[in-house]
């Protein structure tokens, strides 16, 4: 049973979902012949992104997060198969989407220019052989025909520039010849080339130092500030939740556990799995720089936290 609070049933402030999941089954047919077993990935998750909404999906390894981002964009790998379940996305013009029932070009145009995904590990969704210019282009022109060169050239320098990046720089790289963060960067800007609507991002600062993490999350917090776009994304680290979600599902074992606003998930949580994920932070000093991240709460808000978390909170504030 999903535990929901009350922040966690909206949509959206002002409008419909962008994207819509409901009662989504995933299964890994592997083996072969009439021993095919059937592994579970997903089991009948259902939830509602709003538009420019930031919702951080947390749980630990093979609970099945990734395999989530994969099938909303129908990018599973061949045993992955969806038995059951509807994925559905609104377009801007409020036209519906059946993901589910896209034939091959029709994702092929949904890609990047709707929806977009930045996969784990920067270095292997490069090519090695080829300048960044040359990738940016490849990617604009297999989803995009119509665009000139020098209208590329162009959207390619504002989406470096808004990841801080200098472009003709980094243009004129190989992928070798930046830094894990840059690559990050590389990816975070080419993804958001043709103004998707939602950004699904994998475990976004795993393998990263964290200087470099801290580089990410602050180019992130700039994206949102200066464009319109939902994100989803995976993460194992709960402060990189605490500070860029709007709402947190929390996923065991397939399922959807629990799903809130940012605050209630970490002043409040209901399901003892989410509850064990927050203790699991090692030390009271570690906890409370998460809370730090966390939008505070008001006073009436206070009055509902659970008394012992107040407690450890203020003592590890107070040093
Ligand atoms: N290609 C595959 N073939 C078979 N089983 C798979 C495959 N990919 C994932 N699985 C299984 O599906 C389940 C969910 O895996 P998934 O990678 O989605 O979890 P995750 O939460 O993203 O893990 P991590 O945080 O380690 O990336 C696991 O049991 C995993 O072993």
């Amino acid at each position: 049973m999903v535990q929901t609070s009350q922040a966690g049933t909206r949509t959206s402030g002002s409008g419909e979902p962008v994207l819509s999941v409901r009662d989504l089954v995933v299964e890994y047919r592997v083996g072969s012949g009439s021993t095919k077993d059937a592994i579970r990935a997903i089991e009948d998750v259902s939830f509602d992104l709003a538009p420019n909404e930031s919702l951080a999906l947390i749980g630990e390894s093979g609970c099945g997060k990734t395999t989530l981002g994969l099938a909303m964009l129908r990018l599973l790998p061949k045993l992955g198969v969806v038995p059951q379940g509807e994925v559905l996305y609104r377009r801007r013009d409020g036209s519906v989407l059946d993901m589910l029932s896209l034939n091959e070009e029709e994702l092929r145009r949904f890609r990047w220019s709707e929806c977009a995904m930045v996969f784990q590990g920067a270095m292997n969704s490069f090519n090695p052989v080829l300048r960044i210019w040359d990738q940016m282009l490849d990617t604009v022109r297999a989803h995009d025909k119509q665009m000139s060169k020098q209208r590329v050239k162009e959207r390619c320098a504002e989406v470096l520039k808004l990841v801080d990046l200098d472009p003709d720089r980094v243009l004129n790289s190989y992928p070798h010849e930046l830094s894990g963060g840059m690559r990050q960067r590389v990816l975070i800007a080419t993804s958001l080339m043709l103004e998707p609507q939602v950004l699904v991002l994998d475990e976004p600062t795993t393998a990263l130092d964290l200087l470099t993490q801290r580089g990410i999350v602050d180019v992130l917090h700039q994206l949102r500030e200066r464009l319109e776009f939902a994100m989803i994304f995976v993460s194992h680290d709960l402060g990189l939740a605490a500070e860029l979600a709007d709402r947190v599902a929390t996923m065991y074992d397939g399922h959807i556990v629990e799903l809130g606003d940012v605050r209630d998930i970490f002043y409040r949580p209901q399901h003892p799995y989410t509850k064990s994920l927050i203790n699991a932070v090692p030390t009271v000093a570690e906890e409370s720089s998460i809370l730090d991240a966390v939008p505070v709460l008001d006073d009436e808000e206070e009055a509902d936290v659970d008394p012992a978390k107040a407690t450890a909170t203020k003592e590890a504030n107070d040093g």
